[in-house]
């Protein structure tokens, strides 16, 4: 937990005085309101002081031992939960800081969602209460063996039996087995299955389904049905409490009303039906978890760089020539130069996730009044913001890991094991480059709409101002002139429309349409990042054009925002220099200010990641600990490896004594 307690030396304490804002402030500015950190504080003191959610062996553990060991944590939170009455927000909050990915999260995360989404009045009013209270566990069976980014592409079919009123699930190849899902491997009674749905002899494509899939008796598997787990997974501990599974039917029938049919419909007669509303809205769940899929970025971004600026505060190296205490690395322009960017970042993506959850519950209020007008807004969103965060979140944890020296690549440090849970998002959810595509490609549709005088609306509106953002031309003079959010806003508008006109004009050159998207796909996926990376800008300077309380605390928001927005110019130069947007002395003025605002961050770096309001039991690292007392924490961490069980190892015996006995004899020779 955090200092502050008897005897306690708070280590830190010298970084935290020179902070110039009001950090508790800051807090609400962070979790959204001063009710947000209340209960966030609770729920996470709560789980830090419950000695079955203690993690700090959780590397150690073989996988068997690490599985039970999350099954145990989610029923005890789930007791916890039921005992102390707490509301959802609570209870998701609770979740969250126990921080063991588990079968929970797919059955509250997909399975629930799916049925909500999918199913209809009356399949919720089945299925939602026996979930609600965990009379049946869910997962999302989607993936496939051969096939995972292509959904059209399932094999797994769904045969109507008119005879019977019931579907036959079966799996009729290899690469049909269900592949993957999470919480399927071992825990789940009843998986959302999509399946190819056939009656009267026609392939109606993919649908859902609820498939009960152990028994309530004895959760054995019930006949037809093969189940496991899919087996170990990158790093120690990491996603490896997770039962990630597989599944296969050999024609196991179910009732018709098991079919999510909300969208579509069957009759007991047999005839297929679908309702009047876009087909893609069978693909509502994963637009959902995409968007919370953005707002977990910036926890796990957040919490790496808690660990890398406190760690960075106190770990000293060096000195001046002329003698005297060494140097805080995080003085090294080098380490702030990696490290503040990775900050502001995560408080970037905070913002843009914020945005998103808004932007997501008003789409979902039209669909409900029938209106598809931002289905497409939304799944370009939801889609290209999850790709852009995660793989930035990816690397960014990997840099924090560097930027922690030979420390970072201990288990202790918490890092590893952030990383390898983490690096999967790139890749669930929908692969990032594949995500990316669908983004690049609703953007060049959006050009080819601009001759006819089709006005382009939401996110994409900028793109209506054509005529001006293909001439216009950066006015930095100075420095300081970074600092304008018109000037920014402007440059990354420019340069997302001209990569996106350009990319659409090669795209006409080719034969056919198809073959230009095909040829020019690597150019599509740095179109659509140009187009998120201005999403992300734009929201995080409104979000600083608002009414923000606590002293000090716009001041900063506004340094971070034009810290992450300058760090993108220097990194993407290439893209603005030959889009023409502006020239390379802008580009070395941008850099020049980036340098004045990380001095102007340095002495807020510590507080900054304080705001976070992370207990030490999330955070999970002897690096990042709130009282920066590393050593000590290093060394005794040591002592608990079972490597340091005895001074003498298993196996000296049998590989190291003969060894040693046989040098010796030889030496005597
Ligand atoms: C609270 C959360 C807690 C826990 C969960 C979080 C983490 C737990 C960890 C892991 C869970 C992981 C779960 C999974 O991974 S589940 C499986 C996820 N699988 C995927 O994401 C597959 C990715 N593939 C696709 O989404 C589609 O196949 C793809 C979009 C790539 C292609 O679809 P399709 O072939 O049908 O269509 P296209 O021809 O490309 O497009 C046609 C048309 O449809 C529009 N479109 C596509 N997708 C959507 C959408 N989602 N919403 C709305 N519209 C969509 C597309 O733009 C085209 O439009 P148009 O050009 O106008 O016709
Ligand atoms: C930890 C984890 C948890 C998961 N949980 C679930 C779950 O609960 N339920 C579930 O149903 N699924 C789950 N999945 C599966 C996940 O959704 C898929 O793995 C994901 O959608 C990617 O699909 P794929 O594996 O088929 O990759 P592939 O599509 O085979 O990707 C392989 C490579 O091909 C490239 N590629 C593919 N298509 C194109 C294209 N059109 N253009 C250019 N490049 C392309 C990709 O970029 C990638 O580099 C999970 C996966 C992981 C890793």
């Amino acid at each position: 937990m955090e200092a502050g307690g008897a005897g306690e030396v708070d280590h830190l304490a010298g970084e935290r005085a020179t902070a110039q804002f009001d950090v508790d402030h800051m807090k609400v500015a962070w979790a959204g309101s001063r009710h947000a950190v209340d209960v966030a504080d609770r729920m996470a003191r709560l789980v830090a002081s419950d000695p079955v959610f203690r993690k700090d062996n959780r590397t150690m553990l073989p996988r068997k031992e690490l599985f039970k060991d999350t099954l145990r944590k989610a029923a005890h939170a789930w007791k916890r939960i039921v005992e102390l009455r707490l509301t959802e927000e609570e209870a998701n909050l609770l979740r969250l800081y126990v921080d063991q990915p588990g079968y929970v999260d797919l059955h509250w995360g997909m399975f629930v969602p799916a049925i909500k989404g999918q199913g209809t009045e009356e399949q919720q009013k089945k299925w939602l209460p026996l979930a609600y209270k965990f009379q049946i566990i869910g997962c999302y069976a989607q993936t496939e063996l051969g096939h995972g980014s292509n959904v059209q592409g399932l094999e797994t079919t769904a045969t109507f039996d008119p005879k019977t009123d019931e579907f036959v699930m079966h799996s009729p190849t290899l690469t049909s087995s269900k592949w993957w899902p999470g919480g399927l491997g071992k825990a789940s009674t009843h998986a959302v299955v999509y399946a190819r749905l056939i009656t009267e002899g026609k392939d109606y494509g993919i649908h859902g389904f609820i498939v009960q899939l152990r028994s309530l008796e004895d959760h054995s598997p019930l006949p037809g049905v093969t189940l496991g787990d899919i087996g170990g997974k990158f790093g120690s501990g990491a996603y490896n409490s997770m039962d990630n599974g597989v599944l296969r039917f050999d024609h196991v029938r179910i009732p018709r009303d098991q079919m999510l049919m909300r969208l579509s419909q069957v009759t007991k007669e047999g005839k297929y039906v679908h309702s009047n509303v876009p087909k893609q809205l069978l693909y509502g769940t994963m637009v959902f978890v995409r968007q919370t899929i953005v707002a977990d970025a910036s926890k796990a971004l957040s919490r790496a760089t808690c660990i890398a600026v406190r760690y960075s505060a106190m770990r000293k190296q060096f000195g001046p020539q002329t003698g005297g205490p060494e140097t805080q690395v995080l003085n090294y322009k080098t380490q702030q130069s990696r490290l503040f960017p990775l900050l502001a970042s995560a408080y970037a993506f905070r913002f843009v996730g914020e945005w998103l959850k808004w932007l997501y519950t008003d789409v979902t209020h039209k669909l409900e009044a029938k209106d598809f007008s931002t289905l497409q807004e939304a799944h370009a969103c939801t889609a290209g913001l999850k790709a852009v965060t995660t793989s930035a979140t990816a690397d960014g944890i990997e840099e924090c890991r560097k930027l922690c020296g030979g420390h970072g690549y201990l288990n202790s440090s918490g890092l590893p094991e952030l990383f390898a849970t983490y690096v999967p998002a790139c890749t669930y959810e929908g692969d990032n480059v594949v995500l990316l595509l669908q983004v690049a490609r609703i953007l060049m549709k959006t050009v080819s709409q601009l001759a006819s005088g089709k006005q382009p609306v939401g996110t994409m509106a900028y793109m209506g101002n054509v005529q001006y953002l293909m001439q216009c031309k950066c006015g930095v003079n100075t420095a300081e002139d970074w600092l304008s959010p018109a000037a920014i806003r402007e440059v990354f508008e420019a340069r997302a429309l001209r990569m996106a006109v350009n990319c659409a004009q090669n795209i006409n050159r080719a034969p056919s349409q198809e073959e230009g998207l095909y040829e020019l796909s690597p150019d599509l996926l740095e179109v659509a990042v140009a187009h998120i990376q201005l999403i992300i800008v734009t929201k995080f300077i409104e979000k600083v054009e608002q009414d923000i309380p606590g002293e000090g605390v716009k001041e900063q928001l506004r340094n971070l925002c034009n810290v992450y927005a300058l760090y993108l110019v220097h990194k993407h130069l290439g893209d603005f220099l030959s889009t023409g947007c502006m020239t390379a002395r802008q580009g070395a003025l941008a850099n020049q200010q980036l340098g004045k605002l990380y001095a102007q961050l340095r002495p807020n770096a510590v507080a900054l990641v304080d705001a976070f309001n992370y207990t030490d039991h999330y955070l999970g690292s002897v690096l990042g600990r709130y009282d920066g007392n590393v050593y000590p924490a290093l060394y005794d961490e040591a002592w608990k490896d079972p490597l340091n069980d005895s001074p003498v190892p298993d196996g000296y015996r049998e590989h190291l004594r003969p060894l040693l006995k046989q040098q010796l004899k030889l030496s005597r020779l």
